[in-house]
Parts: structure tokens; sequence; C-alpha cells
């Protein structure tokens, strides 16, 4: 994943290049000079004028380009949501029926255009275009797409309010690092969607009839991914899957943990907040008993995905930009006492976050659980288990602890404990198992 990713940016720069000929020309083939004014290897190099603004221009459309990419899956996200509540004829608690329309009219005009464009290209009229009705840009951009793509790829992307506005005002080299970031994460658009009810089938109906290549195929629904929790499906290889343990489906849960009485000798919840024992509530600061909760499911439960990472099995990777300090949602599972032994691989320790070392339950996640489960390791993490007290309730909640782009793996430190008889395969440099004996880290 992270070669892709390398790889990729140096495209970016590519196309970059490709943009500006002869700022990049210059900068390329400069080298350091020494006081003579004669070429010198060993001066060490110093940006240039021109080497900044080329520096800055390739970080700018990187990041343009992954705004723009989060905000596709934000609007995807959105329109789903509002589709929900319409399903549901919750129509008067509708929050935004004006936005949903406006989305589904615009995407809609968009593919008419589109389609009325590809009947002109298969009569051989390429030059016949309406101009009064469809810009240059647009059917050069909207053809060139579904080329490339397909029209359910594009049916799904003109959804997005972020993907029209870049298509009609952005410049030819964002576009063009754009198509290449879809063509990436092809798979992962099309899963997005379609696991979360987007209708996008709706605006290409009406033109089933019409004898366009690709279009009849394009119309095929996956059932099997619109009828399965969107934390069900698992992401390999262009393909998806299942996730299982121990030939077991794992189930995903959206509210807290799961509590049995009987597996506890005093049948009473450890979670339940004590006063005096786990402190104000970390929301509202209160010192006793309060309403305050997180609300289920969190924006991350929407925005990540489970993907197969090589070595590490299941990962969950960021489809939105996070921030520091964000809480993205709570480790759930089954309440087990501290020595239930069963589960090796998800279990986590339920603390309260005044008394250190003294766990009150396990949070075993092996069977039910929600994606924070799939959280992989690394020595240098992007999240934290951080211990919190809620209304009435503690928790154990997973909070980011630097910026976490779009596309990047989420990852959490397990502790050292957890690494006594494995191998941790992060990779990052001054990662605890390279730094460990043989025998420290033999399984
Ligand atoms: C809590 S699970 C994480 C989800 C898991 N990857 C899966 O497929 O369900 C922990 C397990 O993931 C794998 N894993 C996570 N991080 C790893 C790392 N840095 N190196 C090697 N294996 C890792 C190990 O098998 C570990 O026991």
């Amino acid at each position: 994943m992270a070669e892709k990713r390398r790889a990729s940016d140096d495209h970016v720069e590519d196309l970059a290049e490709r943009a500006e000929p002869v700022t990049f020309k210059k900068i390329r083939f400069q080298l350091p000079r020494n006081e003579e004014g004669l070429p010198e290897k060993d001066v060490p190099a110093k940006d240039t004028d021109d080497q900044l603004m080329a520096r800055l221009r390739v970080m700018r459309v990187k990041e343009l380009v992954h705004e723009i990419l989060a905000a596709m899956y934000y609007d995807i996200h959105r329109l789903c949501w509002h589709r929900k509540y319409l399903m549901q004829n919750r129509i008067r608690r509708f929050p935004d029926l004006h936005f949903y329309k406006i989305q589904h009219q615009e995407a809609s005009w968009l593919l008419d255009r589109a389609i009325r464009q590809e009947m002109l290209v298969k009569v051989g009229q390429t030059s016949s275009h309406d101009w009064a009705y469809i810009s240059k840009q647009e059917a050069h951009r909207v053809g060139q797409f579904i080329r490339q793509f397909n029209w359910k790829i594009l049916a799904i992307c003109v959804l997005s309010e972020a993907f029209r506005l870049a298509l009609y005002a952005e410049d030819q080299v964002v576009w063009a690092v754009l198509m290449l970031k879809i063509r990436e994460n092809r798979t992962s658009i099309e899963v997005f969607a379609q696991s979360r009810g987007l209708d996008w089938q709706g605006q290409l109906l009406k033109h089933a009839d019409k004898q366009i290549p690709g279009l009849q195929q394009a119309l095929v629904p996956r059932l099997d991914l619109a009828q399965e929790h969107f934390h069900h499906i698992v992401i390999a290889n262009g393909s998806f899957g299942r996730p299982l343990y121990e030939e077991h489906n794992q189930t995903n849960i959206n509210h807290g943990n799961i509590f049995n009485p009987s597996y506890f000798k005093d049948k009473r919840d450890p979670t339940i907040r004590v006063p005096d024992r786990d402190g104000p509530c970390d929301l509202c600061y209160a010192e006793r008993e309060c309403n305050c909760r997180i609300s289920r499911p969190t924006l991350a439960t929407f925005l990540v995905e489970l993907v197969n990472y090589p070595h590490k099995g299941i990962g969950v990777r960021a489809l939105a930009r996070f921030k520091k300090g964000d809480i993205l949602d709570e480790y759930v599972g089954e309440l087990r006492p501290v020595d239930y032994k069963d589960d090796r691989v998800y279990a986590l320790l339920h603390e309260s976050k005044m008394v250190e070392g003294d766990p009150l339950a396990l949070i075993s996640a092996k069977r039910y659980g929600n994606w924070t489960r799939y959280l992989n390791h690394s020595c240098k993490p992007s999240t934290t288990f951080l211990k919190m007290t809620v209304g009435k309730k503690i928790m154990v909640a997973v909070q980011a602890v630097r910026d976490i782009d779009i596309f990047e793996e989420i990852t959490v430190d397990y502790g050292k404990g957890y690494w006594k008889n494995r191998k941790c395969l992060c990779g990052e440099p001054g990662c605890r198992s390279q730094d460990a004996t043989e025998e420290e880290t033999e399984a």
C-alpha cells in the first residue's frame, strides 16, 4: 500500500512537470554552484525560488486532490444518510430535503448531457457538439471518464458536489491527478457507495433503452454489497470478502459493550460509572452521574473502510481527514472477566481512568465488535486507546494522536505486553520488534 502511494506521488510530480515544463526543466538540471559560479557537486543544494514554487505547487495539488476525494466520500455518505431517513418515511425529521433533491437533480442533468453526447459520438457526429448544451471541457472530461472507468462509477461520482465542482472548475493538472487517485481507489468508491445504499442507478434507469456501450452492464446491481453492513466487507486486491475469526463470521455492533451478567460473579456491569472511583465526566466535567453520551454510530464509523494489508490481515483505512484529538469511536465487544483466556487477539483491558493497573473487565471483540477491533498495531501509531468517563458509563475510546490523512491506515499501539511472544511487522524505524532480541520475539 505504502509503495503504491509512493509511486503515485511520483506521478503527481510528473504531471506537474508536464504542465509547467519551463520551470521544472530549469530546476531539474540546475546544479549547486561554488563561489566562482562553477557547478559544485559537494555544495549542499539550497532551494531556489523556482524549486520552492515547484515543490509548493506539487504539495498544493496533492493537498487539493485529497481534499476533493475526502469531500466526495463525505458527500456520498451524506446522501446515503438522508436516503435512509427517507426510506424509513421519517420525512418530518428529514434534515435537508432540498440538499438531497438538488444533488440528484444536478447529477441527473449531467448524466443526461453525457448520454446525449455519447449518442452523438456513436453516430459519428463527434464534431457536432451542441456547445450551448454542454461545455467543451465537460464533454471532454466526461467522455474521458467513461472510457477510463464506466457508467456506474460516473453515476456514483456525479452525485458528489465536490466531484462536479472539480469537473467544471479545476485545472488540467488537478483533474489528471484526481483521475489517477479515483483509478487507484475505484473498488473503494464502488464498495463505499453500494454498501451504504447510494441511489446511483436512479439517474441512469431512464436511459436503459438506449444502445450505449457499457450502459446495460452498469445497471446490474451488486445485491451482496447492498445487503451487508459496510463493516462486514473487507477490500482485498480489488475484490472483497467477509471478516472471519476461526471460521466464524464477525458481527458489527453499533451500540456499546455487550454485558452478560452470568459471566460475572457479582452479576454487575463493571462499566457502570462509580462517581468516587471514576472521576468527573469527560464531556461536561460533572462530578456525579450525568446524561452525556457519545452518539453512535460516530461519523468516523461511516468514513473508514476495512482493507486487507499484507502480513497484518485486516486493517482500517481512513476515508476522511481526521484531526489530532478527534474521538473516533469506542472500542466495544463482549464484556468478560479479567481472567478470560479465550481471546488472545482482540481482548482489551477495561480500566477506570483514575485507577491504573486495576482492570475491571476484558472487552473481547473476537465475535462482536465494531471497526475499531481491526486497528492494526504500529510503533508510531496515529491513535491511542483513551480511558473515559462519560455519563453513566466508563469506556475505552479511540482518539487520534495526530492528523490522519485520507487513505492512510489508522493504527494504534497495542502496548509492550502484546508483542512479548509475537513479531510486529509495522516496519516503522525504531519498531520494538526490530529492537528486541530473537528470544524475546520467538513465537
Ligand atoms: C486486533 S487484531 C487487528 C486486526 C487483524 N489484523 C485482523 O485481521 O483481524 C490484532 C492482530 O492483527 C495482526 N497485526 C496487527 N498489527 C500487526 C503488526 N504491526 N505486525 C504484525 N501483525 C499485526 C496480528 O495478527 C494481531 O494478532
